[in-house]
């Protein structure tokens, strides 16, 4: 595998300052400020409806937000003409589908879209990148087959590739192991681990946060309650306010690498009294 799907421009960092999200009158996401320095990874995590979502959308561009802004690279993102945002930012929703009408190739050739000039020559080297990005996802036979005949897992994968062949500095991913396997998920672990981009993601699995990124942000009823090292943020305080677990980190005894055992949290005793 040639490193041309790799080959972003330049890696930039991202900063938010004082973001916050309404939808309506209601205050989604409020006063978030974080920063991602160029070429690190960083896990959005928190319970369902937190604000997740919403806050990726707006430190992915797709959506304004109401009070604060996003730099990458220390250009106003939101202030970013759509090509030149579209060079800066790939985006993988959460249940993103590629178009049915299309076949794999063409789906994540989609990718180059912002980097295309209609004079443009060099046809070759873009079918390599798309060629590339699809050897990353493991399906680099699959290019002339019709996306409507792929499962659920194949055609998320199809939108990962064409986010790899957009080659921006930026990866904004919603839930990427969502719909993939046992083994597809650690194996896209090791695709962001090894990728030299700046890279958001909206993440449940606790565990695989723990060993793959940076950084994670925790947020709860849409505001950062923390952020920094997942072995320093995922700690037992952290786990029980936020997540309503108990987590304890353990050392794999083959791998010697850290793991996240969750369970049910045991409650308090009254103060006073113990637990028998
Ligand atoms: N279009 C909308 N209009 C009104 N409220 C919305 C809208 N979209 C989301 N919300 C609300 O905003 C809150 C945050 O939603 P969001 O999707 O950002 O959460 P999340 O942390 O990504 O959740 P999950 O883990 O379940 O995917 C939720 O209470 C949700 O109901």
């Amino acid at each position: 595998m040639s490193v041309r799907t790799d080959a972003a421009s330049y890696v930039a960092d991202l900063r938010a300052n004082g973001v916050a999200c309404r939808r309506g009158s209601r205050t989604i996401v409020s006063g978030v400020d974080v920063t991602i320095p160029a070429g690190t990874r960083m896990a959005v995590v928190g319970p369902n409806g937190a604000g997740k979502t919403t806050l990726l959308r707006v430190l992915a561009g797709l959506e304004t937000p109401a009070t604060g802004a996003v730099y990458v690279g220390g250009a106003d993102l939101h202030a970013m003409r759509a090509r030149q945002r579209a060079r800066t930012v790939a985006v993988v929703a959460q249940e993103e589908q590629p178009s049915a009408e299309l076949t794999v190739a063409e789906a994540v050739g989609l990718g180059r879209t912002p980097h295309r000039n209609p004079w443009a020559a060099g046809a070759d080297a873009e079918r390599e990148i798309v060629a590339d990005a699809l050897e990353m996802v493991g399906l680099g036979d699959a290019g002339g087959r019709s996306c409507i005949a792929l499962s659920g897992g194949e055609r998320h994968r199809v939108v990962l590739a064409r986010a790899l062949a957009q080659q921006t500095p930026m990866l904004v991913l919603d839930e990427p192991t969502n719909h993939l396997d046992a083994a597809w998920r650690l194996r896209l672990m090791r695709i962001l681990d090894k990728l030299d981009r700046t890279i958001v993601a909206a993440m449940h699995d606790l565990d695989l946060v723990l060993r793959h990124f940076d950084s994670v942000a925790v947020i709860a009823d849409g505001r950062l309650v923390t952020h920094g090292p997942p072995v320093e943020v995922l700690d037992n305080r952290v786990l029980r306010d936020v997540f309503a677990v108990d987590g304890d980190i353990i050392t794999h005894p083959r791998t010697g690498r850290p793991h996240l055992l969750l369970t049910d949290a045991t409650p308090s005793p009254p103060p006073g009294r113990t637990l028998t």
